[in-house]
């Protein structure tokens, strides 16, 4: 399967990134044609189209059908629990939604985001291998996750540290209801 992509692969952004097509299913990765500086914006997210939550949607918002297709090699940005770039889609205007750096990123980088920080709850959990020391293993979504983990990791959108919030809060008030 990944050769037929890889034969018929037009990139979409051919100054800033490229996939790294590699055998067997979901190993493919996106690698950066240049350098990015910290908070550098690497390229808006453009040309997305809305569709149901799957392994290749992103969330965009609080909502059931808030689930955009990239449409673009985004679409091959792998997680990393130690990620070099943030999926910003916080903004209530789709033109401020962007790809930006969290770090220095060398010519020849992987570029990964932290899925949690776009994902609630995952269409297709998955065991992480991003080999970072801090690597959470098992990658379900925000769901799965406190408050201080999430916001360790970079960046968040603004939704899920809502909903993170939310569900804390009403947690505590069950276990007050409680005793
Ligand atoms: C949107 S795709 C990313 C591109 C994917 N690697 C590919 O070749 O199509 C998301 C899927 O890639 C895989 N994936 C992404 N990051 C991963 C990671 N850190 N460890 C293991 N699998 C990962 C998972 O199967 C996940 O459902």
């Amino acid at each position: 399967m990944a050769r037929d992509l890889e034969r018929a692969y037009i990139p979409s952004h051919p100054k800033l990134f490229y996939v790294n097509f590699k055998p067997g299913e979901f190993n493919s990765g996106l690698v950066a044609r240049k350098g990015f500086a910290t908070n550098e914006l690497i390229t808006r997210i453009e040309g997305t189209t809305r569709g149901p939550k799957a392994y290749s949607s992103v969330q965009c918002g609080p909502g059931e059908d808030d689930h955009i297709e990239l449409n673009s090699d985004l679409l091959y940005a792998n997680h990393s629990c130690d990620p070099n770039i943030a999926f910003d889609l916080s903004s209530r205007d789709p033109s401020g939604w962007h790809v930006r750096a969290l770090k220095p990123i060398a010519t020849g980088e992987e570029l990964s985001f932290f899925y949690p920080s776009t994902e609630w709850e995952m269409s297709q959990p998955f065991v992480c291998q991003c080999g970072a020391l801090s690597c959470l293993r098992e990658i379900r979504g925000a769901i799965a996750l406190g408050e201080d983990e999430l916001r360790s990791r970079g960046y968040v959108n603004s939704w899920i540290l809502e909903a993170v919030v939310q569900r804390d809060a009403q947690a505590a008030r069950n276990s007050r209801n409680v005793a």
